[in-house]
């Protein structure tokens, strides 16, 4: 059996021998989300089945054995399983983003935390799901400046970057359906929190070891805050984390909605946090938004 992703859907074809002949034809088609369809390219299927397989006879996909090679997660190879679970979390996704979607009622999702902690990756994912728009308020201060964050910071200094970053979390206030990934120190000022908090603020707390390595894979050029420490790449991010964190839990804390990336593990079984990928947290913060709405402002979802 082999399978090609075209349009909205991935279908598989089976090849049997009749007659001594080989036909190729197709078998079933799945429909994909949009989530999913987004990621078809760089999805590759191989899909083996025994030979032998009878004319006519009904193909059950899940023991196909499916292989999957994900482009997007080097080196991972995805069993059946896991195909469906992409399947399942694009699903979910939509049907989550399709429950809370009215009730939202376009108001703004500003997604707080650390540096690092997947504020951008998730916001994207969050967006295309709810059909909002995505901003980073990091790239509107420096559109605004024409200068890179590591160039203000270093010309200005972070208070020059503090009143610009303010600026823009204020324009962006004044508009609706956006998901905002806020930079990691907007929770410091309180004026921040009185823009924010005509959306609903998602905290993505992530943590700090998991963070370190984040960073220090991507490196920390375009994050000047975790510029200055010595040693080895993981250790000073770690070392530097650290410190931003403590001064900064109690602001975190403010937020109307904590997707707790600890949790989520724990709950699911692994021993880290290194298997959660965007999709799933994305749905951590719908369900956890779903929760906010329903507890907090007595809706009745
Ligand atoms: N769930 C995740 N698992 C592994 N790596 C992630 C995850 N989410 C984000 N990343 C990676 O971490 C880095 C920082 O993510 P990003 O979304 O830019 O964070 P932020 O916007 O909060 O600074 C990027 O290299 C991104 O690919
Ligand atoms: O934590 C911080 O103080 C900062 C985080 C950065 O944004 P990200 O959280 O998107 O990396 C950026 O705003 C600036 O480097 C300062």
């Amino acid at each position: 059996m082999d399978a090609k992703a075209a349009g909205n859907s991935v279908h598989f074809y089976a090849t049997m021998n009749v007659d001594k002949a080989s036909v190729r034809r197709p078998a079933v088609s799945l429909q994909c989300s949009p989530v999913f369809r987004k990621e078809r390219k760089n999805l590759q299927l191989l899909v083996s089945r025994n030979a032998g397989q009878k004319a006519g006879s009904r193909i059950e996909l899940p023991a196909a054995g499916v292989s999957c090679s994900y482009k997007k997660f080097p080196g991972s190879t995805l069993d059946t399983e896991s195909l469906w679970s992409s399947f399942d979390n694009g699903l979910m996704l939509k049907d989550k983003s399709q429950e809370i979607a009215s009730f939202l009622d376009g108001r703004c999702i500003y997604l707080v935390g650390m540096m690092g902690s997947g504020k951008t990756t998730v916001g994207r994912i969050l967006a295309d799901v709810l059909g909002y728009c995505f901003r980073d308020s990091d790239k509107l201060v420096e559109q605004a400046c024409g200068k890179s964050v590591a160039e203000l910071f270093q010309l200005y200094g972070e208070g020059y970057f503090r009143e610009k970053e303010s600026e823009a979390l204020r324009t962006l206030s004044l508009m609706h359906r956006l998901v905002v990934s806020t930079g990691g120190g907007a929770v410091v000022r309180p004026i921040n929190w009185k823009y924010m908090r005509r959306g609903i603020t998602v905290y993505i707390d992530v943590p700090l070891e998991a963070l370190a390595k984040r960073i220090s894979a991507v490196g920390t050029a375009s994050r000047p805050l975790l510029h200055h420490e010595s040693g080895d790449a993981y250790t000073k991010a770690l070392t530097r984390l650290s410190t931003l964190f403590e001064e900064r839990a109690d602001d975190y804390a403010n937020a109307n909605a904590r997707v707790s990336l600890e949790n989520m593990a724990a709950k699911m079984g692994h021993r880290d946090v290194s298997n959660l990928t965007p999709s799933i947290i994305a749905i951590e913060a719908l369900e956890q938004i779903e929760y906010y709405l329903k507890q907090k402002e007595g809706t009745n979802l």
